[in-house]
Formats: C-alpha cells, sequence, structure tokens
C-alpha cells in the first residue's frame, strides 16, 4: 500500500509548477496569483474569452514576455526544479520550451532550411545530421510525406495547413521538452484543423504540450487538462472531461455552455 501511495506521487510530479504568479504590463495587472500543476505528457487547454490572460499566462512558461517593455511577473514557475525566473540562461529555457503560434511563421527560404534553422543555431553543421533531423522533425510533424519530395523548395509555397505543421516540426527540430501552442488552428480550414489536432493528440505521446484555444470542441477533442481563465484568474482547472460535463463553478458552465464569451 505504501509503495503504491509513493508510485502515485511519483507519477504526480509536475513538469511544470505555477506558484502564486501574478503579471503586471506597466499598472495593469493582467494575471492574478495564477497557481497550477502541468502534467507531463499531457495536453493543457487554457480556455476563457478574450482577454482573460491566456496567451500572456503561455508566454510566461518560456519568459517570452521577458520581450515586452514595463513586464513585472512575482511568484514561481518550476520547471524540473529550476525556478525559470531564477535563471539567466534564457536560450536553454527556450530550448526545452518550444512555442508554436497563432499564424504559421515560417521564415522566406525552404522548407529544410527552416527546420535546420534552430540545429544550425546551436552549432549543427554536419550534413548529415541535418538531415536526419528535418527528416526526423518533419515526420514527427506529420508532413513529411507531404513535403519530402520538395524539401528545396519555398516553405512560403505549402498551404497554411501544411505551414503550420512545418511550424511544428521546426520547434520538435530544438528537441523540446514542452511545446506551447498559441491558438495553433485559428487560422486553418477544417480539415488541416483536424490534422493538426490528431498530430497533438500524438504528440504527447513525447511531449508535454500547453495549448491555448477558443475553440471548446477541440479543448474536449484533445487535452487532458483544462483550465478556465476570466479576469486574469484561474476560475477552474481540472481533468477535461470533469470541466466539460459537471464543471464546479457556475461560471464555467456559463461560459461552456456559451453564455458569455
Ligand atoms: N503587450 C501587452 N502590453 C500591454 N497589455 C497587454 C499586452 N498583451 C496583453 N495585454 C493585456 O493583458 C490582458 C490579457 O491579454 P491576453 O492577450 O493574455 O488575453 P487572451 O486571453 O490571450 O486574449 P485573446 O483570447 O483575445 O488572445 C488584456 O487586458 C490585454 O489587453
Amino acid at each position: 500500500m505504501e509503495r503504491l501511495q509513493m508510485m502515485e506521487q511519483l507519477t504526480e510530479t509536475p513538469k511544470i509548477k505555477v506558484k502564486d504568479l501574478d503579471l503586471f504590463y506597466g499598472d495593469n495587472q493582467a494575471l492574478y496569483s495564477v497557481s497550477m500543476d502541468i502534467q507531463e505528457k499531457e495536453v493543457t487547454a487554457l480556455i476563457g474569452p478574450s482577454g482573460c490572460g491566456k496567451s500572456t499566462f503561455l508566454r510566461t512558461l518560456n519568459r517570452m514576455n521577458d520581450l515586452i517593455d514595463g513586464v513585472n511577473i512575482n511568484g514561481e514557475i518550476i520547471i524540473e526544479n529550476e525556478n525559470i525566473y531564477q535563471t539567466n540562461d534564457v536560450i536553454k529555457l527556450r530550448t526545452k520550451v518550444g512555442m508554436v503560434f497563432q499564424k504559421p511563421n515560417l521564415f522566406p527560404m525552404s522548407i529544410y532550411d527552416n527546420v535546420a534553422y534552430g540545429p544550425r543555431g546551436q552549432g549543427i553543421k554536419n550534413k548529415k545530421e541535418l538531415d536526419k533531423i528535418v527528416e526526423e522533425s518533419l515526420r514527427g510533424a506529420a508532413i513529411w510525406d507531404e513535403v519530402k519530395d520538395r524539401l528545396k523548395t519555398s516553405a512560403l509555397g505549402l498551404s497554411g495547413g501544411q505551414q503550420q505543421r512545418v511550424c511544428i516540426a521546426r520547434a520538435i527540430a530544438m528537441k523540446p521538452e514542452i511545446i506551447l501552442m498559441d491558438e495553433p488552428t485559428s487560422a486553418l480550414d477544417p480539415i488541416s484543423t483536424l490534422k493538426v489536432e490528431e498530430l497533438i493528440s500524438d504528440m504527447k505521446k513525447d511531449y508535454t504540450i500547453v495549448i491555448v484555444t477558443h475553440n471548446m470542441q477541440q479543448a474536449a477533442r484533445i487535452s487532458d487538462k483544462t483550465a478556465f481563465f476570466l479576469n486574469g484568474e484561474i476560475v477552474e482547472y481540472d481533468e477535461t472531461d470533469k470541466i466539460f460535463s459537471v464543471p464546479n463553478d457556475q461560471r464555467t458552465e456559463d461560459y461552456i455552455t456559451g453564455r458569455f464569451g
């Protein structure tokens, strides 16, 4: 029994632990005492009405807000025993915690060069090694078969959905452990959306994924846990099935049934 309890505790160790996080843009507070444990190799969805702080919170997880003037952050984010706001090595952090944005943001260069860009920046020059990383990353993003015969052509010639999967490949090429996705399908058509959703569900065997989405069905389809944000606070955070069937808080229920937002 004791051993079982210990094992339960071990498997419960979160990949990311957020404690009492406040964030201010100048005088405006955007996050209020946010605390949450994000589990390894799960998909965690962040939902809530526009302006409630989802993207702001997502960006705190790899310190992307550092790039914005006047941002002040209190509280802790612990990733594998390290408070990420106490490290000086932000580049290492962003290698570990990759990001995929709302709109595909490929560089105007070939598909190959887009995916090889990060690894080259890390000093990998060997062609064979780069070929391997590019192929593995594109396979990992379920786009290899569609692009393998045109790796040297411009990435901007691909469809939006294909571009987004190459963006995911570009993130994978850095060998991250955590991937943040900010509304990754909002600019895509329904079929591309479905492909990216399938990809995300598949990717969680290898990665911890945190995704902001406006699409409630999407959160319900692909995530294990869901956090409902409102006015910079987490109202409720639980198993996705529970949030979408028997939420604890009336405000969560009102939101998921479309009464506001
Ligand atoms: N760079 C910024 N400078 C100042 N205020 C900002 C900045 N980015 C966001 N905010 C403010 O912080 C609050 C939270 O915004 P955020 O973009 O995180 O919300 P969101 O839930 O992701 O919204 P949406 O769903 O519309 O993307 C909003 O009041 C917004 O105006």
